[in-house]
């Protein structure tokens, strides 16, 4: 494959897909479906509140997730799932990561033969360790099955603010053969647009590895950032909490440099900045000592790093990879261990090299007596 972009005359023509499901109306199902929508794609979007399917389809606004913000007309939104799946060329699943077996269950009957799943929340499987796309696959054998990750806020990308993402799908024999006709290529085309610009990957663990990820380590920051410390604290996250996504990634066969893209260092600034991260936000309001379950006014918030923090501790204990950060992250939210205790213990581990392959370790002079 060449490494550099031809003349424009020689790029190769990527036929879109005209139709797409987006199965879950949530904040990101509906971001989404405007996203295929702006593009010009006729957008089917399933979710289970009859309310809210009501509201997209008639008066263009999701008022439970995305309140006050207008959507692109001629989204059909459906609470009947074979409706919203006929005659779809993809699929989007969009729901929390803990309801993708039951929504590939549901999904099921109704799915055309061998259309493309595109995987769009973000963890590993709790009981299984496994990665959404393995899942996806269990479940529905047949059809290709690839991943949309990145730095996404759904209101920003509703409200048409430029943004970039992963669209990542496993290369099959053929698709290196002919790269313009992979599943990845035509989603990418198909939900290209003015203010939406993704980018192609084939490296599905890679993907799948950042975005579990990134949400523990935003809670992490949220955390400290809650607990009082400030900047170089959250730099130090970031950075190390990058070196995890990296180590894990690469253990499990996916790329460092997948995780240095859109859909690792990218998702993971964004969400370790700025409280819009339900992730974040959880940690900032755990740090100032609020219990969990005053946290958010006690709303029912989907905070993934939360479920993620079990999965993606138990995958790396399982298969021998240290994960300091999300394991403090795990202790504190799992645990009851002290915030603040775990924190001074993560900081005064044994002394170690960066990068780790210099495999240089020694004591640390005050244990965990350091801060
Ligand atoms: N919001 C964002 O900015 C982004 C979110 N994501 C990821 O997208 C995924 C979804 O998040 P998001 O859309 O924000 O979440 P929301 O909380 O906004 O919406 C969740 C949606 O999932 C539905 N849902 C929940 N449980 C079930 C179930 N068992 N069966 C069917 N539908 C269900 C909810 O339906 P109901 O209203 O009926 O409960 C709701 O429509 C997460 O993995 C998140 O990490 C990724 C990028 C950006
Ligand atoms: O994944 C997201 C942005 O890319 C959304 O993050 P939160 O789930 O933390 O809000």
């Amino acid at each position: 494959m060449p490494d550099t972009d031809p003349s424009p005359r020689a790029r190769p023509q990527v036929r879109p897909y005209d139709r797409i499901a987006v199965i879950g109306a949530g904040a990101w199902g509906t971001a989404l479906a405007s996203v295929a929508r702006r593009a010009g794609r006729e957008v089917a979007l399933w979710g289970r509140d009859a309310d809210v399917a009501r509201a997209i389809t008639e008066r263009a606004e999701n008022p439970v997730y995305l309140a006050g913000l207008p959507l692109p007309p001629g989204i059909a939104a459906t609470t009947d799932m074979a409706a919203a799946l006929r005659d779809a060329q993809a699929v989007l699943i969009v729901t929390p990561s803990v309801t993708l077996r039951e929504i590939c269950a549901a999904m099921r009957p109704h799915l055309p033969q061998a259309v493309p799943l595109a995987l769009c929340a973000k963890g590993i499987e709790a009981q299984t360790g496994l990665l959404l796309g393995e899942v996806a696959r269990e479940e529905l054998p047949g059809h290709p099955v690839g991943a949309l990750s990145g730095p996404t806020f759904a209101r920003e990308t509703v409200l048409d603010h430029p943004t970039a993402a992963t669209v990542a799908f496993a290369f099959r024999y053929r698709d290196r053969l002919d790269p313009a006709q992979s599943p990845a290529a035509r989603l990418a085309v198909s939900l290209s647009g003015a203010t939406f610009r993704p980018y192609i990957s084939d490296d599905l663990v890679g993907v799948g590895i950042g975005g579990a990820v990134k949400n523990v380590i935003a809670i992490a920051c949220g955390m400290m950032s809650g607990a009082g410390f400030a900047e170089n604290t959250r730099a130090a996250l970031i950075t190390r909490g990058m070196d995890e996504m990296k180590t894990l990634a690469e253990v499990l066969g996916g790329r460092r440099e997948t995780v240095t893209g859109l859909s690792g260092a990218g998702d993971l600034t964004l969400t370790c900045s700025s409280a819009t991260s339900r992730n974040m936000s959880l940690g900032m309001q755990l740090g100032r000592g609020l219990p969990r379950a005053e946290c958010f006014d006690g709303a029912p918030v989907v905070v993934e790093g939360e479920v993620n923090a079990i999965s993606v501790v138990d995958l790396a204990r399982r298969i021998g990879v240290s994960l300091p950060i999300c394991e403090a992250v795990h202790d504190v939210l799992h645990r009851g261990a002290d915030l603040r205790q775990t924190f001074r213990d993560l900081w005064s581990r044994p002394i170690e090299a960066e990068p780790k392959a210099m495999g240089l370790y020694f004591d640390h002079p005050f244990g965990t007596r350091v801060l």
